[in-house]
């Protein structure tokens, strides 16, 4: 059967991710884009919107501070991307379930800094996602199927174009990008999300991920949501939203530490082995 290695699926609100245990390193080595596309192809592959690979944070080389484990995350399409809301919620279940830290909170290394993760005893996640930054430029347009659509650009350590919409099927099928302008608004790519108010405290949203196109859920986003929609009600922190998606609710607080913390489930549910002589040639 050939080398194999363990893998597992798991998901937060729908978002999901292969996990790719590899404690000191020395299992993947650098993961490249064609097995993570491969991991991901939902046809040919085991199917997911992104990969984590689950490493000691002192056997990485990537950020300075790897925390206690770092995550490497990647996009389905074989990009990287800076932070995953939802995949560092799987990470720390992942974590919890192995027996790999009982730590409270646990320190996540990811490429946007070290973040704490707290198990609740309900069975949600907490997470500490830091504080958001709002580098404009101010006129930023997003575009899909001929609709066009005000924006404002929300950095919560991965760049989100935050556009408020009439009705979440104003944008159509989310099958291509959307396209933005100006150019330099975003110029590593962008993740769009479209969104609805259904209360003072409550929106719903789409959302439309940079190297992984429409998915069920994204915490980043949600959180940019939160936040933009605080701003836009001229709400001061802290203040809490129920963030909609289609796969789920997350809770985000902007707390008066100006921090954003997510709260929402995350489940393992499968598991397996795979031979490194089943890739593709
Ligand atoms: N699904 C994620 C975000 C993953 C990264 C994103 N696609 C990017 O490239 O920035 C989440 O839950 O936050």
């Amino acid at each position: 059967m050939g080398e194999t290695f363990s893998w597992l699926k798991g998901h937060g609100t729908e978002n999901d991710f292969v996990l790719l245990p590899d404690p000191d390193g020395t299992v993947h080595g650098d993961l490249d884009a064609d097995f993570v596309r491969f991991l991901c192809d939902r046809h040919a592959g085991i199917g997911a919107d992104g990969v984590l690979r689950v490493i000691e944070g002192s056997k990485q080389s990537y950020v300075e501070d790897g925390g206690a484990w770092f995550m490497d995350y990647w996009n389905s399409d074989g990009t990287i991307g800076e932070m995953c809301g939802n995949g560092i919620r799987v990470f720390a279940r992942y974590l919890s379930e192995a027996g790999l830290t009982a730590d409270k909170p646990i320190r996540i290394g990811t490429r946007a800094g070290v973040k704490e993760v707290v198990l609740n005893d309900d069975g949600t996640i907490t997470v500490d996602m830091g504080e958001p930054s709002f580098p404009g430029p101010a006129g930023i347009v997003v575009e899909a199927n001929g609709h066009q659509w005000p924006a404002v650009h929300v950095n919560v350590g991965n760049p989100h174009a935050v556009a408020f919409v009439d009705d979440l099927r104003e944008p159509g099928p989310l099958l291509d990008a959307p396209r933005w302008s100006p150019a330099e608004a975003f110029p590593n790519g962008m993740n769009a999300e479209f969104v609805v108010r259904k209360g003072p405290n409550e929106v719903q949203m789409r959302v439309h991920e940079r190297g992984s196109g429409e998915t069920r859920s994204c915490g980043t986003g949600t959180c940019a949501v939160a936040v933009a929609s605080a701003r836009a009600a001229h709400q001061e922190a802290p203040v809490t939203y129920k963030v909609g998606v289609p796969g789920g609710v997350l809770t985000i607080t902007w707390r008066d530490d100006n921090h954003l913390e997510m709260t929402g489930p995350a489940v393992i549910h499968a598991r397996g082995e795979f031979s490194r002589s089943w890739l593709p040639a």
